[in-house]
């Protein structure tokens, strides 16, 4: 069975800033999916809306079916639940993430001791092996967070986010903040992990080329929707959306000499996510525009086997798809590309906002699937 199925998810924030505007996603266990995008483009949000852990007053709609049941529509104690034992998220920036002033083993047998309902032996046996698993030895548990270098800390992140045996792990940027030989041995390890426990990963990045190496599959976002999607390396190495295109020239590329000293940028920013711009929401940067773009939206089609794109200019397996790869060199042209396919759906419904959920502490507003407390921590039980 599909382990996690994403449909049609829309998040808005307080203040009207649509940051996922549809996403559609589909996770069997043991796979890894990848979500790209720069900066502002909605990721960490999609991770936080799939565990419910947006901020008080967030609109969120859609279905996000974990093993079938969803998460939208739960019970907030039995969120709380699926948190650790669904799934749970490795943020970036662990410094961040864990308690200053309390010992990563306490802060990892937390968990174990409300959700598993361990005596406190057990859980501190589960919490040494937890370690030894993640490549820390057990005696760390008595560490503070300062007392661990950056890769350390990653690692106890990670032995976190098992402590309940989850079925999906979310990593957000799980490496950003390490240099690069210690980027390595994260990814690896989570790789690992993955693989010998047959998990799901989503891994959230703005580096496609660690999404390429680590996932089986892409997503890429743009203005909080997914643009393209397919097998990751096959992304990266030929995308098929010319903003699929820009994010992965804007890496210089081991081998390419050309590339390594002049990647090439995307002039422009992402659109302010409450002003999104008419038609697809790309057109303004896209450097094969058509002047229907501003007016056009575009919907996932397909675009190869097991990819899809969003552009006019991929009109289906043929000829638009191979026009956006022939752009590599030299850039492409809009008399190069296929014939444009008809006009996507116009527009997003709003989220819609029904009474579920139950009563939990603090301000958290009842509507459907809107939104934690402010207060409750990211990590929090
Ligand atoms: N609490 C919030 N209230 C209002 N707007 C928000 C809030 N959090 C995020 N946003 C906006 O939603 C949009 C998407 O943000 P998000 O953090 O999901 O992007 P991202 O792709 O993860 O970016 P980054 O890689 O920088 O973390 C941004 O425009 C951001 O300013």
């Amino acid at each position: 069975m599909t382990l996690l199925e994403v449909r049609n998810l829309e998040v808005t924030y307080p203040g009207g800033a649509a940051a996922v505007r549809g996403v559609d996603l589909s996770l069997a266990a043991g796979q890894k999916l990848g979500i790209a995008g720069e900066s502002g483009c909605g990721k960490s949000t999609l991770a936080l809306a799939l565990l419910r852990l947006l901020p008080a007053g967030t609109r969120i709609g859609g279905e996000v079916l974990l093993d079938g049941e969803d998460v939208l529509t739960m019970k907030w104690g039995r969120v709380r639940a699926v948190r650790w034992a669904g799934a749970s998220i490795v943020f970036q920036g662990a410094m961040h993430s864990l308690n200053a002033v309390h010992r990563v083993g306490d802060q990892i047998a937390e968990p174990i001791l409300l959700h598993r309902k361990a005596t406190a032996a057990g859980a501190k046996r589960k919490v040494g092996e937890l370690l030894e698993h993640v490549g820390l030895p057990a005696a760390r548990a008595s560490a503070y967070p300062h007392e661990l270098s950056g890769g350390q800390r990653q690692r106890v992140m990670i032995a976190m986010a098992l402590a309940c045996d989850p079925r999906l792990i979310i990593a957000d940027e799980p490496t950003t903040a390490l240099d690069v030989m210690i980027q390595a041995q994260i990814l690896r390890l989570i790789e690992q992990l993955v693989a010998e426990q047959d998990l799901g990963l989503i891994m959230i990045s703005h580096d496609l080329a660690v999404l390429a190496d680590t996932c089986d599959r892409l997503a890429v976002m743009y203005a909080g929707r997914v643009v393209e999607e397919g097998p990751a390396r096959e992304i990266y190495e030929d995308a098929r959306h010319p903003y699929g295109k820009a994010l992965s020239e804007a890496f210089p590329r081991i081998g390419d000499p050309a590339s390594r000293f002049a990647p090439r940028g995307l002039p422009g920013d992402p659109p302010d996510p409450a002003a999104v711009p008419s038609g697809c929401s790309f057109h303004p940067r896209c450097p094969v525009a058509l002047e229907s773009c501003a007016v056009d939206d575009q919907v996932l089609r397909e675009a190869g086997a097991e990819r899809r794109a969003a552009c006019v200019h991929v009109a289906g397996a043929g000829a638009g798809a191979s026009a956006i790869a022939a752009g590599a060199d030299g850039g492409p042209t809009t008399a190069a590309y296929g014939v444009a396919g008809p006009a996507g759906t116009a527009g997003d419904p709003p989220p819609t906002a029904q009474d579920t959920g139950g009563p939990v502490a603090g301000s958290v507003e009842e509507t459907r699937g809107s939104a934690t407390s402010a207060g409750e921590p990211r990590s929090a039980s």
